[in-house]
């Protein structure tokens, strides 16, 4: 296959030169590396991956191709998608389309054939930056202009771009045992999946949801979902939390989510250097001292001690789980109120299952609630 060449610049004025892979075209966004050996299908549909360039560690990409059923959401959401090589055949019985015909069917811009490895090392030290691809062009100081030019993830306000603009509800199987309110700020499909396995029936809201929009539809508990963009704009949503913790609605969040309950204890948000993305972070889960491996995708962190507990306008708190890599806080848990959550994906796709208990700690916190 002959390819258009193509060429990746960074922020910085690093630039690498490439081919053009799926739709052909210019695009820029944060450039994050994910080090999944697999998922990338799930990742490319995440919508908290929006505005992000990604660069996939793992070389071969699109051995497997595509199918309907694994998208996590109704379109691709990254920016651009960066890959060493990229398979000429998709061979797995359930392969509908190849990988790269669906990126140019949904005018994903990407580039292959460049050095992934180098374009990680120099991400790991100098941090995740805005970049640019394009296949238009090879002009680099004109497509670095450009990059220069285009919004940083740090205040990024996203959330809007990506929630559902109407409520919609997934009914379990057989009869609900409990409602949850779905708060979408970037929701996967996966997340009421695992829910309606535990006969969960989820509510999924638009993310402008007042709290009477929420407690409207008779919820168990509230979840709030995983999400792009910078948590410190998520203004609105803090409001609602803090509302929903005072009245002691039991809540479950995860990654922005985990992010939006942290802010409404009164906990801040950072950057992260360049942030943990992937299927293979270990955590470990400090009540138990368990490890875990498990799904991640953030770039930002909450500011807590990793040990101990700490107090907050809603009783004592602590931090609940922690990246073995880094010290990075990965959950939190109220002790007063029912809330908890994770900065990860336990929903798990793609990604192994360890964490799937914490639908169960769900589950159990909905069933202390109801008897008490
Ligand atoms: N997966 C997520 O929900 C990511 C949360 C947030 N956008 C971050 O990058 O940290």
């Amino acid at each position: 296959m002959r390819r258009a060449p193509a060429i990746l610049v960074l922020e910085d004025g690093r630039s690498f030169r490439g081919e053009a892979y799926g739709s052909v075209g210019e695009t820029v966004g944060e450039a994050v590396f994910s080090t999944g050996m697999t998922g990338y299908q799930e990742t490319l549909t995440d919508p908290s991956y929006h505005r992000q360039i990604v660069a996939m560690t793992s070389p071969h990409i699109g051995n497997t191709g595509v199918n309907t059923e694994d998208n996590e959401s109704s379109r691709i959401w990254v920016a651009g998608f960066v890959v060493r090589e990229p398979s000429v055949v998709a061979s797995n019985w359930r392969s509908e389309r190849s990988l790269e015909d669906e990126l140019a069917a949904e005018g994903i811009v990407g580039i292959c054939g460049i050095d992934t490895r180098a374009l990680t090392r120099h991400l790991r030290e100098r941090g995740a930056m805005r970049a640019g691809i394009s296949s238009r062009t090879t002009d680099v100081p004109a497509l670095l202009e450009r990059v220069l030019a285009s919004p940083s993830m740090s205040g990024a306000n996203l959330v809007d771009e990506v929630t559902t603009p109407v409520a919609y509800t997934v009914e379990p199987e057989g009869p609900a045992r409990f409602t949850v309110a779905a708060i979408d700020l970037g929701i996967k499909r996966n997340t009421p999946r695992r829910m309606a396995e535990r006969g969960i029936r989820t509510h999924v809201l638009p993310a402008s949801s007042t709290v009477d929009d929420i407690l409207g539809v008779g919820p168990d508990a509230v979840f709030l979902s995983n999400g792009p963009g910078d948590p410190a704009t998520a203004d609105h949503q803090v409001a609602v939390t803090r509302e929903l913790l005072a009245r002691r609605v039991p809540l479950f969040g995860i990654c922005f989510g985990n992010q939006v309950l942290g802010r409404a204890l009164g906990l801040s948000t950072y950057k992260l250097k360049y942030g943990h993305r992937g299927i293979n972070q270990p955590v470990r889960d400090n009540e138990t001292g368990r490890v875990e491996v498990t799904a991640h995708n953030h770039g930002f962190a909450i500011d807590a001690p990793v040990e101990g507990r700490f107090d907050t306008e809603f009783g004592p708190a602590e931090v609940s789980h922690v990246c073995l890599n880094d010290d990075v806080v990965e959950g939190l848990r109220c002790l007063d109120v029912p809330a908890f959550s994770v900065q990860y994906h336990p929903e798990a796709a793609a990604g192994p299952h360890d964490a799937d208990y914490l639908f169960d700690r769900l589950t159990e916190l909905m069933g202390a609630n109801s008897n008490a």
